[in-house]
């Protein structure tokens, strides 16, 4: 049996979890592994099942691609096979169980992944399986303080006992989790850049396995990783966009490649560094890591994709660095302002999608 569960085996998961894992499991010590589920598709699983549990991650870096086999996923199914799910939650071995349901996978109105997840603690807590830890992966401000607030809000309104025994064993770390992975259509390779970056705040009451020896940094308070990713990172693909999608560009790289564009973007970049609150060579030394990560012309990413649920998302990004800028005394931000007049533009032009 597995050690690991995971719901939503899409790209992103095979190219960051699934890879911490396999490099610490080639360590040496005990192995972890994964049984993990998709949303409802059947295709994936059946076609990892028949290349016997493994899979291609190529990193593809400006100067050529460098593949590695991952077995660390040994079992997978789609989420829809609740005897299997709940078999998973139920098996005392399981340890802890990582989430990659997008954003929007969190609103039990519009998604079964919280009731999912519901039915497999309740199914661990009739089984007497022990603690665990329930880690979401997904881009969300507070990740775990979200899914547990959703998880509880059901338990609550189901069945009290159940969210009492949550409270008593499942731990919901938060994580800052960073590498840009492309949508691929070849479910037996994953195509992702060299950058990865996984920041965890939280326990792990019945272990894990030894990420934080190939890279994953555990700390107190992830909040300040997280707004440290928003706004350099999410914040500048939200100003490549807008502005590069005005000048007819359609990835990032070629965004980043003109010149009016990157002004806007390195301006924007020095608007955040004195409100995001972390030492100038910290932050130095992520943008650093962000100009080659975004001029990299081998990762096709798309800026109409990024485009999409555009004033959500600059009201986290633009607006927030405006209002973090005006409580300090600071002028609003002219890079940001630029953002923003861009994506009016945008939209009354009616150019691409932005909700
Ligand atoms: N791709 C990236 O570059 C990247 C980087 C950082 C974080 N992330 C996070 O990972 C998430 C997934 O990215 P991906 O590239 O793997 O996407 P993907 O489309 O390849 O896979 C998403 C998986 O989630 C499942 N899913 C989607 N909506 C769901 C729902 N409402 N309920 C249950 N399951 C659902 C899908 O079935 C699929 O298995 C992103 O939304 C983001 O929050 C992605
Ligand atoms: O739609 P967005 O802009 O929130 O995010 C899409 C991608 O830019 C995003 O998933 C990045 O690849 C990721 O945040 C990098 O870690």
């Amino acid at each position: 049996m597995t050690r690991l569960a995971h719901l939503g085996l899409g790209g992103f998961f095979r190219a960051h979890q699934a890879w911490y894992t396999e490099r610490a499991n080639q360590l040496g010590g005990e192995e972890w592994t994964y049984t993990a589920f998709t949303g409802r598709s059947r295709g994936l699983p059946e076609a990892l099942t028949a290349a016997g549990n493994m899979y291609t991650l190529v990193e593809r870096a400006a100067e050529g691609d460098t593949s590695m086999p991952i077995r660390a996923v040994a079992a997978s199914s789609a989420g829809t096979e609740t005897d299997a799910f709940a078999a998973a939650f139920a098996d005392p071995e399981l340890a802890v169980v990582t989430v990659t349901v997008t954003e929007t996978g969190y609103d039990p109105e519009t998604s079964p992944a919280p009731g999912r997840l519901l039915d497999g603690l309740a199914a661990r807590r009739t089984s007497g399986g022990g603690p665990l830890a329930v880690v979401s992966c997904d881009n969300l401000s507070g990740n775990g303080e979200v899914l547990r607030g959703v998880l509880r809000g059901l338990a609550e309104a189901s069945d009290r006992g159940l969210a009492g025994w949550i409270d008593d064993n499942v731990t919901f770390p938060s994580t800052m989790v960073d590498r840009i992975t492309p949508h691929s259509d070849d479910p037996l390779t994953v195509v992702t850049e060299p950058f990865s970056e996984w920041v965890i705040a939280g326990g792990f009451p019945a272990g894990r396995p030894a990420w934080d020896a190939v890279g994953v940094r555990f700390v107190e308070d992830v909040a300040p990783y997280e707004r440290r990713k928003l706004w350099l990172l999410n914040a500048a693909h939200s100003t490549l966009t807008y502005l590069g999608l005005l000048r007819g560009f359609e990835t990032v790289d070629e965004a980043f490649a003109d010149a009016e564009v990157r002004a806007a973007v390195e301006e924007l970049w020095d608007e955040v560094r004195p409100v995001l609150g972390f030492a100038d060579a910290e932050t130095d030394a992520a943008i650093d890591a962000l100009r080659p990560r975004f001029a990299n012309p081998r990762i096709a990413h798309r800026l109409d994709q990024i485009a999409r649920q555009g004033r959500e998302k600059l009201a986290q990004r633009q607006r927030a660095i405006m209002a973090a800028r005006t409580a300090a005394g600071l002028s609003p931000g002219a890079a940001c302002e630029a953002t923003i007049a861009a994506f009016d533009e945008i939209v009354k032009k009616n150019l691409v999608r932005v909700d």
